[in-house]
């Protein structure tokens, strides 16, 4: 049975990854966290890495180079659920990602994925004259915004309508600019992620949504992503490959 060594492991998502794991046709090999060992006996990412089959992140940004190293150096596969990533960080998934095999994925969910499919097929065919909204609400303890997720949804968009996210992405003060895909972030209780792209035009509006009614649609994702990934050849690899979307 495929061995999962969790990085982020006292975290809620690494918590629910290890209740799923048995279910869902893994076992774990052992979790780490910032302050070391908290499943089995590994002391740190890069001993848990040289025995398990495959890594699976959803810790922080901050630690995403030192479990990037860890992988590399073990050569073991590793899927990132980590969010709030920056151009520096996708720069260095793209640098390992020649040597090992990364799954990258906001949302490791069927139905977000298959969402941003949905949104891509709309913003295609409807014209400029249709604003783009992405809302989304998650937990008090969310960190980053907008989420992961929501970015996902506006670049489906973008990549419908043939632009990218970062030429289109609008100020919330002002006139809102035509052409511009924007966001909205809540924060409070104990949501575990939903998300809305609205797409209004005069006189109607269409709205796309997805309500996560716990993390075990994460969970679950992420291992199958991790089941999927391993023994795979090295390269980046993305949810809609696991899928087959
Ligand atoms: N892709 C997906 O489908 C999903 C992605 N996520 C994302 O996964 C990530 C984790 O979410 P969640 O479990 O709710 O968050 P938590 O804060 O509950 O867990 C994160 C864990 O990572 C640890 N951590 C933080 N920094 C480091 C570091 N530098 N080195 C080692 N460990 C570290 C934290 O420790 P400490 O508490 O000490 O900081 C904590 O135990 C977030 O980015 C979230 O957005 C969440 C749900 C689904
Ligand atoms: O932090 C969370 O909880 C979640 N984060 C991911 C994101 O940023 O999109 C996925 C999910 O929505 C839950």
């Amino acid at each position: 049975m495929t061995r999962i060594g969790l990085l982020g492991a006292a975290g809620r998502m690494g918590r629910a990854i290890a209740d799923a794991a048995p279910t869902a046709g893994a076992t774990i090999a052992g979790g780490v966290d910032r302050d070391g060992v908290v499943i089995g006996s590994h002391e740190d990412a890069l001993a848990l890495a040289r025995d398990c089959d495959v890594l699976v992140d959803f810790s922080a940004p901050s630690a995403l180079a030192g479990h990037l190293e860890a992988a590399r150096t073990a050569n073991r596969p590793i899927v990132i659920g980590t969010t709030g990533l920056a151009a520096e960080h996708h720069a260095l998934i793209d640098e390992a990602a020649a040597d090992i095999p990364i799954l990258q994925a906001a949302n490791t969910s069927l139905g977000v994925n298959l969402l941003a499919r949905l949104v891509q097929q709309a913003a295609q065919a409807l014209g400029e004259d249709w604003d783009i909204e992405v809302v989304e609400m998650h937990h008090r303890h969310k960190v980053d915004a907008p989420s992961g997720t929501a970015l996902l949804l506006g670049q489906a968009a973008a990549g419908g309508r043939g632009i990218d996210l970062a030429d289109v992405t609008t100020e919330r003060t002002g006139l809102r600019t035509p052409g511009s895909i924007g966001f909205a972030a809540l924060r409070g209780g104990s949501v575990a992620g939903d998300h809305m792209v609205v797409l209004a035009t005069e006189g109607e509006r269409i709205e796309l949504g997805h309500r996560a009614e716990n993390r075990g649609i994460f969970a679950r994702g992420a291992v199958r992503a991790a089941l999927w990934l391993a023994g795979r050849p090295a390269g980046r690899y993305t949810m809609g490959d696991v899928l087959g979307l």
